[in-house]
């Protein structure tokens, strides 16, 4: 289990955390969205000691990881977003060398050295040096060496990023598994619909802190769907009553998109005043919907955190 609450940093006098909160439970992944800035990285390297708060409390399995950094550290499995292998080591010598920090015998290291591999589709290069690899393969190799040690807690921050569709589907499997087996999983990523194969739950970062969290289908309830209509150019516009105009936008030319509650009824009032669609297309709201309500940043937000 890993608890974050209430943490606060300021970079240069600007807050860049402002009471960032959030729970993930044994066997959970927790798909950690947000605009670039909102401070999702930030967050996980106070988590991991890399870098100190202001002021607030990191546990890590009940641990107060602030207080006992080493020991909260040996609980953990981490993958920052910035690349952190040692060139000159063989993927094989990164693997024991992370299983012995964990803890591992030597038996149990060659196991896990060896499933982590497997997994991770990394048993054809275990002999080669870290700096010779490609880049998809340096990423395999750091989430490897955040599993290997089988850690309660993972903290993996954007570890798809710049991955082929085979290393995403097998890191995707791997992080599935251990949650499988228990691990409480922190997942940072851009990469929406990474979100529904691992079966997250979500909290969305915005300028500091979490503020939404929930099941998907809990988040995504309270938002409105989507009609979407295509107009045949030939005919004149429809005069939408103004309810509905109030929510309609145009999407190209010859398409308008409506936000709804209720898609029946206002497929009805639509067609009570006279609109012809050629085509119709009703869209519940998806994760796209609720990033672009909840974490897309303002203007300012951009601004401050650029
Ligand atoms: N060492 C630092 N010194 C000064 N400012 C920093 C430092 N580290 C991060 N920041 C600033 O803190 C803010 C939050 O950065 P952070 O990397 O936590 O955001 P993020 O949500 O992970 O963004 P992204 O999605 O782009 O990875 C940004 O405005 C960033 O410029």
């Amino acid at each position: 289990m890993l608890t974050l609450r209430d943490l606060r940093k300021t970079y240069d006098g600007r807050p860049v955390l402002d009471g960032f909160g959030l729970t993930v439970r044994p066997g959970e992944v927790v798909g950690l969205i947000g605009h670039n800035g909102a401070g999702k990285t930030t967050a996980v390297e106070i988590a991991t000691g890399l870098t100190r708060a202001d002021s607030g409390s990191v546990r890590v399995c009940g641990i107060d990881a602030l207080a006992r950094p080493r020991e909260a550290r040996a609980l953990l499995g981490v993958a920052p977003q910035e690349l952190a292998l040692y060139p000159g080591l063989t993927v094989r010598e990164h693997l024991r060398l992370f299983a012995g920090l964990a803890g591992l015998g030597r038996a149990a290291a060659v196991r896990a050295v060896r499933r982590t591999a497997a997994e991770l589709l990394l048993t054809d290069v275990l002999d080669r040096r870290c700096g010779v690899l490609s880049g998809g393969q340096r990423r395999r190799a750091q989430a490897a060496a955040a599993l290997v040690g089988g850690p309660p807690v993972l903290l993996l921050d954007e570890p798809t990023a710049g991955a082929d569709p085979q290393t995403r589907a097998a890191l995707l499997a791997a992080v599935r598994a251990r949650a499988a087996e228990g691990a409480a999983v922190l997942y940072t990523t851009h990469y929406l619909p990474e979100l529904v194969d691992l079966d997250a739950t979500l909290a969305v970062a915005r300028a500091g802190r979490v503020v939404a969290r929930g099941s998907r289908a809990e988040l995504t309830a309270a938002l409105p769907g989507e009609i979407q209509l295509t107009l045949d150019p030939a005919l004149p516009r429809p005069d939408l009553p103004a309810p509905l105009a109030a929510r309609t936008r145009p999407l190209g030319a010859d398409r308008l998109r409506i936000a709804t509650r209720n898609p029946p009824a206002d497929l009805a009032a639509l067609l009570a005043a006279g609109c012809a669609p050629t085509a119709v297309d009703v869209r519940r709201p998806d994760l796209d919907t609720l990033y672009a309500s909840l974490a897309a940043a303002t203007p300012r937000e951009a601004r401050d955190a650029a």
